[in-house]
């Protein structure tokens, strides 16, 4: 089923991308956005976000006549057989899911919908919403239909266009055929459900690796106290498929604009039907823990006397993740901002940020290389994975740098290659080098 006349709401992250990846799959995409700015800008084909490969398709669209931008979405849904709703669903007060966006956009297109159209959620959204959302447009002649996303940012392109699975869900039967032959060349696993087991899905997967993340850094604390190493025990873990080698990886926790947002509104869901949740309540806990874990890491590391009061510190990698220059809820940002509320002097580099992003300057000095953020500092935080961040002239920043020390809270580096050029290394679930020599010496 081809050159659909599809109307994608909202393009951000995921809007924007179901928009250029759908048109590259053939269909005529009409994407809407409130921010006239941004719409604009996206008619000229100007992508405002990092995100790999994503600019070309947005480009290659506009110019196949198969892709556009308008700021009105009400005129855009006029002639539209599916309507994807791709708006925020942040979180709200107590931790719900706010869907204050969702309704407002159904509010505002629900009576220009053309019989027979299809509006479909893909914005995160917690079990009953369709059923939410069928009230709001009261129309039986207009199906809703339930199809999360499961993209990841920096990825996002990619894993749009080679999903593990599609899930769709719909009271109605022919609705949910028809969003998923929308994406029929894809050739992933379709599953095609009710629309609160859809809804469910989103959470139950998030919520789940958000729990797989916090097992794996509270292994890797219990490593460092036994002197274990939760590299080669993530490996040994991995091996067994019933696990998996992806998301084991330990770090200053978990962050984005959704794992956070989503653990929190299933808890709310859960409290909603008096159903006590204590295994994601303390996934959540522990991920706060372990953000709170990297600043003793770092104070123990590089304070005086465990102070950093005044202490000069050079930060790598402020996103929440590498890839993307996306700040929200990131963990890099909230250790570095526990750092400086604890009175360190801080410098950081980023290679996907440009500095100027609201609120950062308050917290921290931006520069644009991270030889720069080395200088003078009694040490350096490693809080993203950036790849560049392994091929830097360490021996260059070592030169530089006020007592050279690395706390590598992804276990990003090679801490021989580090320690070769003089380098302290502090990881996550490793015990250093030098103590498991002068332990096995003893
Ligand atoms: N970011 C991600 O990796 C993923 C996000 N999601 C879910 O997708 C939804 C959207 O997330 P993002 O794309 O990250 O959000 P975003 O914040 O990047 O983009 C949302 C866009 O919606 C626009 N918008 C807000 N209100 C609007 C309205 N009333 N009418 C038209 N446009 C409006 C905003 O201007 C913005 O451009 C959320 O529910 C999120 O949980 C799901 C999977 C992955
Ligand atoms: O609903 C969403 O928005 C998306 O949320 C996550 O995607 P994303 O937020 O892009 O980021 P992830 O790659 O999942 O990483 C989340 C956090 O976990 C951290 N992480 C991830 C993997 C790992 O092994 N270790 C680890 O610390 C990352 O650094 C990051 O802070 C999910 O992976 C997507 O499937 C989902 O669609």
């Amino acid at each position: 089923m081809f050159a659909r006349r599809i109307v994608v709401v909202g393009t951000g992250y995921v809007g924007l991308t179901t928009g250029a990846c759908l048109a590259s799959l053939g269909h005529r995409v009409l994407c809407s956005d409130v921010d006239t700015t941004k719409v604009a800008a996206l008619a000229r084909g100007d992508v405002h976000i990092l995100e790999d490969g994503l600019h070309d398709l947005v480009q290659e669209g506009i110019a196949a006549g198969r892709l556009g931008f308008t700021g009105d979405s009400a005129d855009a849904v006029a002639d539209a057989d599916v309507v994807f709703l791709c708006v925020p669903t942040p979180m709200g007060s107590g931790g719900a899911a706010d869907l204050a966006a969702v309704e407002s956009v159904t509010r505002e297109v629900r009576d220009r919908l053309p019989h027979g159209c299809v509006l479909v959620t893909k914005s995160t959204v917690p079990v009953g919403t369709a059923a939410r959302v069928a009230g709001l447009v009261r129309r039986p002649d207009v199906a809703i239909v339930s199809n999360p996303e499961f993209l990841r940012e920096g990825s996002a392109v990619h894993d749009f266009l080679n999903p593990d699975r599609i899930v769709v869900g719909s009271d109605s039967q022919n609705a949910a055929e028809r969003v998923a032959a929308l994406y029929s060349r894809l050739g992933a696993p379709t599953i095609l459900t009710d629309a609160a087991s859809a809804e469910m899905v989103k959470y139950a997967a998030n919520c789940f690796l958000a729990t797989k993340l916090s097992y794996v850094n509270a292994i890797a604390e219990l490593c460092e106290r036994l002197g274990a190493d939760i590299t080669d025990v993530t490996e040994g873990m991995g091996y067994d498929r019933r696990i998996g080698q992806s998301f084991l990886q330990p770090g200053p926790g978990w962050g984005g604009s959704c794992l956070p947002k989503d653990t929190h509104a299933l808890m709310q869901v859960a409290e909603a039907v008096a159903f006590d949740f204590p295994l994601l309540g303390a996934t959540i806990s522990s991920n706060t823990r372990q953000r709170e874990r990297m600043v003793v890491k770092v104070a123990d590391a590089c304070g005086r006397n465990g102070s950093l009061a005044g202490v000069r510190l050079g930060v790598l990698g402020l996103a929440f993740k590498a890839g993307t220059d996306d700040l929200r809820d990131s963990p890099a940002l909230a250790v570095t901002r526990m750092l400086a509320e604890r009175g360190a002097e801080l410098t950081a580099y980023d290679p996907g940020l440009r500095g100027d992003e609201p609120g950062l300057a308050d917290v921290v000095t931006v520069v644009d290389d991270p030889y720069q953020a080395a200088k003078g500092a009694a040490g350096l935080v490693l809080l993203t994975e950036w790849p560049e961040f392994r091929t830097l002239d360490w021996a260059a920043m070592a030169s530089t740098m006020n007592g050279p020390v690395v706390v590598d809270t992804r276990n990003h580096l090679d801490p021989d290659a580090l320690r070769r050029v003089g380098v302290s290394w502090h990881g996550v679930g490793r015990t250093p080098q030098e103590a498991l020599c002068s332990a096995a010496a003893a």
